[in-house]
C-alpha cells in the first residue's frame, strides 16, 4: 500500500524497491539550468506544438527495447523539433542512465528533464540536469524535495495523477506540474485523468499532459483541456523519431 491507500502494480513496487536501494551522488550538484518556460515559448513561436520528447530504451509497459545510442535518439528528437527532452535515468525497468543523461545533454542544447524515482535530497545529485522529477505520489516530504532541488538550480517537474496530489503539490510551491494520465495503481492509461484535473490547475503553473499521448488527436485533445506542453514517450519512441516528433509538434 502506499499513502493512497491503494496497492502498487507489482512493477511499481519493485521500482519504488530498486529506488530506495540506490544511494545518492557524493556532492552536492549546482546546476545551471536552461529555461523550460523559454523552451515552451520559443517552440510556440515557431509554430510548433511544445513537445518533451521522451529518450526511454524500455518500461514495464513496452515489449522490447531499443538499444540505439541514447544520443542519436536524442538528436533525432531536436531535429524533430522537441521543445525539450525526457531522459530515463532509471537502470533496471527503463534501461536508463545517468550516464546517458550527461551525453545527451551536452549534446542538445533543449532542457533536459531527469526522469527517474527519486526519493531522497541525495539522490538530486546524481547528475546534473535542467529539471527534476519528482512524483507527489511516492515523495514524503514534497515541500523540502522542491526545496532542495531548487536550491541546486534544478527546475522541479512535479507529477500528479489525482486532486489531494494536485494540491500537495501546489501547496509545495510547485510551478511546473505534470499531470500523469497513467495510474500507477494499475499502470493502465486514461485521458480523461488530465481533462478532470486541468481546470483546478493555478493559472501561473506551466501545466504539462503525460502519458499516453499516441496521436495528433490526442496533442489537440490535450491542448484544448488545457497543456502548455507534452511529455510524449511510448509514440515517439516507436519507429522514426524524427518523423514522429514532427508529426506530433505540427498538430
Ligand atoms: O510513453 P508515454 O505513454 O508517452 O509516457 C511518457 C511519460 O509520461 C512516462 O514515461 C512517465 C510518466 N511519469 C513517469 C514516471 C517515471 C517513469 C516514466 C514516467
Amino acid at each position: 500500500m502506499d499513502a493512497n491507500g491503494e496497492e502498487l502494480a507489482p512493477a511499481v513496487r519493485s521500482i519504488l524497491s530498486a529506488a530506495r536501494d540506490r544511494t545518492g551522488g557524493e556532492e552536492r550538484v549546482s546546476v545551471e539550468a536552461r529555461s523550460v518556460p523559454a523552451a515552451f515559448a520559443a517552440a510556440e513561436a515557431d509554430g510548433r506544438v511544445p513537445v518533451i520528447a521522451e529518450v526511454k530504451p524500455t518500461s514495464p509497459t513496452t515489449d522490447g527495447r531499443r538499444d540505439d545510442d541514447p544520443v542519436d535518439l536524442a538528436r533525432a528528437m531536436v531535429d524533430g523539433g522537441a521543445a525539450a527532452l525526457s531522459v530515463l535515468t532509471e537502470p533496471e525497468h527503463f534501461g536508463g542512465s545517468p550516464a546517458s543523461l550527461e551525453r545527451i545533454r551536452a549534446a542538445v542544447d533543449v532542457p533536459v528533464l531527469r526522469k527517474d524515482f527519486i526519493l531522497t535530497e541525495a539522490q538530486l545529485d546524481v547528475v546534473e540536469s535542467d529539471v527534476v522529477l519528482l512524483i507527489a505520489r511516492f515523495v514524503d516530504d514534497l515541500p523540502a524535495l522542491v526545496a532542495a532541488a531548487r536550491e541546486r538550480g534544478f527546475q522541479p517537474l512535479v507529477e500528479v495523477h489525482t486532486r489531494a496530489e494536485l494540491d500537495r503539490a501546489t501547496s509545495a510551491g510547485a510551478d511546473l506540474i505534470g499531470i500523469n494520465n497513467r495510474d500507477l495503481a494499475r499502470l493502465e492509461v486514461d485521458l480523461d485523468t488530465f481533462e478532470s484535473l486541468a481546470p483546478s490547475v493555478p493559472d501561473d503553473v506551466t501545466l504539462i499532459a503525460e502519458s499516453g499521448i499516441a496521436s495528433v488527436a490526442d496533442v489537440r485533445r490535450m491542448r484544448e483541456a488545457g497543456a502548455d506542453a507534452l511529455l510524449i514517450g511510448s509514440a515517439i519512441m516507436d519507429g522514426d523519431v524524427t518523423a514522429n516528433v514532427r508529426r506530433l509538434t505540427s498538430a
